[in-house]
């Protein structure tokens, strides 16, 4: 395994961010000899007894000079497993800028406290980012231990009080380590000095990160940078070689693979995939770039867009989007204009409106806000002149991020990440069908199935859809997990989320209620309020719901651990797990109550079957 993982760091000014980055490289024995022994005479020079690792990284100077890093270094260090490209990101005040350009692409970052310190605003502004720029893994390195005695219970506080304010955020990948950069413990060797401490070093735990499946290997996206066109040179034959050349921004594309072209919307075959230099591929996958070549002439430009004919990114000219304002000249307020630059289009396009500022500290909206100042983040409405082939960021970061430039300067003064079509007020109007609810052949009902991970949700909807069906009634499962690699495939954990996610579903099974069919749900939807929505919902529409509390203790879901998500959470592998660190609010009076004491999942489901006949009758 050789691949390449890019890494983020960021932390305070002093939380020891240079001397970590240099003892990586320095004890991964990343560093060249010369550029050692010219540290080591600098460091003798100044009448320091070892050598002062600091002086290892860039930015350095300034650093000195102004006592910050002011900008974006990037560093490159290989170990026998991986290769590793470090982003050092500055940690003063004007953070923003420079984190959004230097993490964008990371698939880890990297936050520093200083074990004295624990958790600071920055720290907490950091952790925000990262999220918001939706880097996948994050280590919390707690450094500087040995100041602080490598004291277990100072480096459990802190752990404790970053999980708090991690938990409001959608982090997937969370990890702690205590280490002590200036003398290497937990750095690349574990420390015998903190023997408590049963996770591995840092490095190793940079070697062993799984980045594979953080890959989009599912929405083909190939944005067109250039067309090679057949041409005529003096003197020479017809070249009638015609490609389409880009970055894969998602999937994979394959010989022979049915494509449709944006926004034209023609489809037709992938008769050859080349890669630089000529040579011809079976296939390639993100982040590789290529020249296709298609089965039929159409007419492709630049800042076109090349997917699969049923996975199509939207199309369109009004967006939301959260930015970051890059500049102190100016300030983003409504009716600002600006030149967008997304994938390989760019167009101009104005800010609409600001819904919000964000308070990065405390996640508070001020939906009073006019405008957004250096450094600051908001949620905007954009319309772009020329629409735009997106998708939300969240699902994809390339084709779901974009930067605004100011025509006047030619500077980028925001980057945006895309949340989606613009939210639009409603002119939509209720159409009521022609037949009657009576009129259907069966009556249908939602029966929702809530409880924790692994409390035998699924299998007992299973059951209970299975033999509705052999029994003749017109029934389907709605399954969260199931749900959530297509209709809700944009959606996380956060609470907002799982509202969503609650929602989604609930409208969905209204809708197959409404068509006559039993259907039943299976999802966590652990808050009271957004399943109180769903019955709401189906009242109003006089379809009949039932709410069934799969009630088996956290002990016992925690032991079945199906697929090993308590174990991770646990290990604090993954944050706001339901039950571990994120709440759980069981039904006061649900309809039914399951419990282990009611035996197998068979006998559990008789039991909502005939909460459902006794319903129907
Ligand atoms: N953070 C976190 N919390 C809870 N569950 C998580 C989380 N991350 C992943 N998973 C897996 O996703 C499944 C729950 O999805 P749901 O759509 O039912 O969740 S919810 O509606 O938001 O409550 C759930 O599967 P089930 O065991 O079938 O419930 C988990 O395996
Ligand atoms: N009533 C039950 N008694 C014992 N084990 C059960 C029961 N119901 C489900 N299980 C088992 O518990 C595990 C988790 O069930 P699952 O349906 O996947 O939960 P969830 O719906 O929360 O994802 C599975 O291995 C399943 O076989």
């Amino acid at each position: 395994m050789s691949e390449l993982l890019r890494l983020a760091t960021a932390g305070s000014v002093d939380d020891g961010k240079s001397t970590l980055i240099g003892r990586l490289l320095f004890d991964s024995k990343a560093i060249f000899e010369d550029q050692l022994s010219a540290v080591a005479k600098t460091s003798e020079s100044r009448g320091q007894a070892a050598p002062d690792l600091a002086l290892l990284t860039d930015g350095l100077r300034a650093e000195r000079e102004q006592g910050i890093t002011i900008d974006v270094a990037y560093r490159y260090f290989a170990t026998p497993r991986r290769k590793f490209i470090i982003a050092d990101t500055p940690g003063h005040i004007q953070y923003t800028r420079n984190m959004v350009t230097g993490a964008s692409t990371a698939d880890v970052a990297m936050i520093l406290i200083d074990a004295r310190n624990g958790v600071l605003e920055q720290s907490r502004r950091h952790a925000f980012l990262a999220s918001l720029l939706g880097i996948p893994h994050l280590i919390v390195c707690i450094n500087k231990m040995d100041l602080v005695d490598f004291s277990q219970e100072r480096f459990e506080e802190i752990r404790s009080e970053f999980r708090r304010f991690a938990t409001k955020l959608e982090i997937s990948d969370l990890a702690f380590i205590p280490m002590s950069a200036l003398s290497g413990d937990n750095v690349v060797q574990r420390s015998d000095a903190m023997p408590w401490y049963e996770g591995t070093s840092l490095l190793h735990h940079l070697e062993q990160v799984h980045i594979d499946s953080d890959r989009n290997l599912i929405d083909v996206r190939l944005p067109v940078q250039y067309v090679i066109r057949p041409q005529q040179t003096a003197g020479t034959e017809l070249h009638d070689f015609r490609g389409y050349a880009g970055t894969i921004a998602g999937g994979v594309i394959r010989t022979g693979d049915e494509v449709t072209v944006l926004p034209s919307g023609f489809t037709t075959s992938v008769s050859a995939v080349w890669a630089p230099g000529g040579r011809k591929l079976d296939e390639a996958s993100a982040g590789q770039a290529v020249t296709l070549e298609l089965a039929d002439d159409i007419d492709i430009s630049r800042g076109d867009l090349i997917c699969r004919p049923h996975n199509r990114p939207h199309v369109g000219q009004e967006l939301d989007a959260m930015v970051s304002w890059m500049t102190a000249e100016t300030e983003l307020k409504a009716g600002g204009r600006y030149v967008v630059q997304h994938t390989t289009r760019s167009t101009r396009g104005v800010v609409r409106e600001l819904d919000y500022r964000l308070d990065v500290n405390t996640l508070h909206r001020d939906e009073t806000a006019q405008s957004l100042q250096l450094n600051e983040i908001g949620r905007i409405r954009f319309r772009t002149q020329q629409p735009l082939l997106f998708d939300a960021y969240r699902r994809s970061r390339e084709t779901g991020s974009f930067i605004l430039v100011d025509e006047a300067t030619n500077n980028t003064v925001a980057a945006g990440m895309i949340t989606g079509p613009a939210q639009r007020e409603s002119h939509v109007v209720w159409h009521s069908g022609s037949v009657q609810r009576g009129e259907r052949a069966t009556k249908g009902i939602t029966v929702w199935l809530t409880g924790l991970s692994g409390s035998g949700k699924s299998t007992v909807a299973a059951e209970v859809e299975r033999r509705l069906v052999a029994s003749g009634r017109p029934a389907y499962l709605l399954d969260g997990d199931n749900l959530r690699h297509g209709l809700n495939a944009d959606l996380g954990f956060s609470a907002a989320d799982r509202a969503e996610n609650v929602r989604r579903t609930g409208e969905v099974a209204r809708l197959l209620a409404d068509a006559g069919l039993v259907t039943v749900v299976s999802l966590v939807s652990p808050y009271a309020a957004d399943r109180e929505r769903v019955r709401a919902a189906h009242a109003e529409g006089g379809l009949p719901f039932v709410e069934v509390f799969v009630d088996t203790p956290l002990s016992v879901c925690e032991q079945r651990d199906p697929k090993g998500m308590y174990a991770k959470a646990r290990a604090g592998e993954i944050s706001h797990f339901t039950g571990v660190d994120d709440p759980y609010e069981a039904p006061e009076s649900p309809h039914l109550r399951l419990r282990p004491e009611d035996g197998d999942a068979a006998a559990q489901a008789a039991l909502v079957l005939d909460l459902i006949e006794r319903i129907s009758d």
